[in-house]
């Protein structure tokens, strides 16, 4: 699928019920959310309501109860497990809070890792070019603990885009980082959703950083509002 063809991340009517007996509870309530391709969308709200549900639910992680998730036009609730996890490799890219990166390699080997992980794909981004456009060209040759906690987040991101996602889901990518790193990280963030045409959710409790995103929903008692 080439970029223009994509659609973007469409949540109808999502429902999650987690856990069982009298302690159900609803994480996500009805929730409905459309991220276009080239959108960066901020998701804020308090702690318990329902957040990492929705980054679960959006990344082919855990199937609703009710609603549909489609990502550019496929619905992944009725892939089977196999083929969900597939899609999930090729076409969904995901950022955590510190980098999660492996603490043996390089930064370059990070991202080599990937291609060598998934079935490589001709039209994966090359390694040490995509390292350059995150802006860690002269960093290729540490490992992790050589990085700053700003560097390794970079190296984060450079590695969930290595095989050109449709989704970027991003949880808390500033939790661990300074105010002027934050602001470096989230415009690289913003940057590369234009550039790659990629639809990117972030989680974030960091209000400093929203200047960047596109949009900004607030997520309260499971429901979604415009925040
Ligand atoms: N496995 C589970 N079983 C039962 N309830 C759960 C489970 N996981 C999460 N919950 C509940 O679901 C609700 C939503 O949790 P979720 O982790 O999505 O919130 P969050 O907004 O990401 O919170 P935080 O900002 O603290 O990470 C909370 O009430 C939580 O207690």
């Amino acid at each position: 699928m080439t970029t223009t063809e994509r659609t973007g991340l469409v949540l109808s009517g999502v429902t999650l019920r987690l856990g069982d007996g009298d302690s159900v509870v609803t994480a996500l309530d009805h929730v409905d959310l459309t991220v276009a391709p080239g959108e960066l969308v901020a998701v804020v709200g308090p702690s318990g309501a329902g957040k990492s549900s929705l980054l679960a639910v959006a990344g082919a992680l855990t199937i609703p109860d009710e609603g549909t998730v489609t990502i550019d036009g496929q619905d992944i609730a009725t892939m089977s497990s196999r083929a969900r996890a597939a899609y999930r490799r090729d076409h969904i890219g995901f950022v955590f809070q510190s980098g999660n990166l492996l603490p043996a390699l390089t930064a370059l080997d990070q991202l080599r890792l990937v291609g060598t992980l998934s079935r490589r794909r001709a039209d994966d981004r090359d390694p040490a070019q995509l390292l350059a456009d995150v802006g860690m060209a002269h960093r290729a040759d540490r490992r992790p603990h050589q990085l700053s906690g700003g560097e390794r987040q970079r190296i984060g991101i450079a590695r969930a885009l290595v095989g050109r996602p449709s989704l970027l889901l991003v949880d808390e990518p500033t939790a661990a980082l300074d105010r002027a790193r934050s602001h470096e990280v989230v415009q690289l963030l913003a940057k590369e959703t234009k550039q790659t045409a990629v639809a990117t959710v972030m989680v974030t409790h960091d209000h400093d950083v929203l200047e960047h995103c596109d949009r900004v929903v607030e997520m309260i008692d499971g429901r979604l509002s415009a925040g």
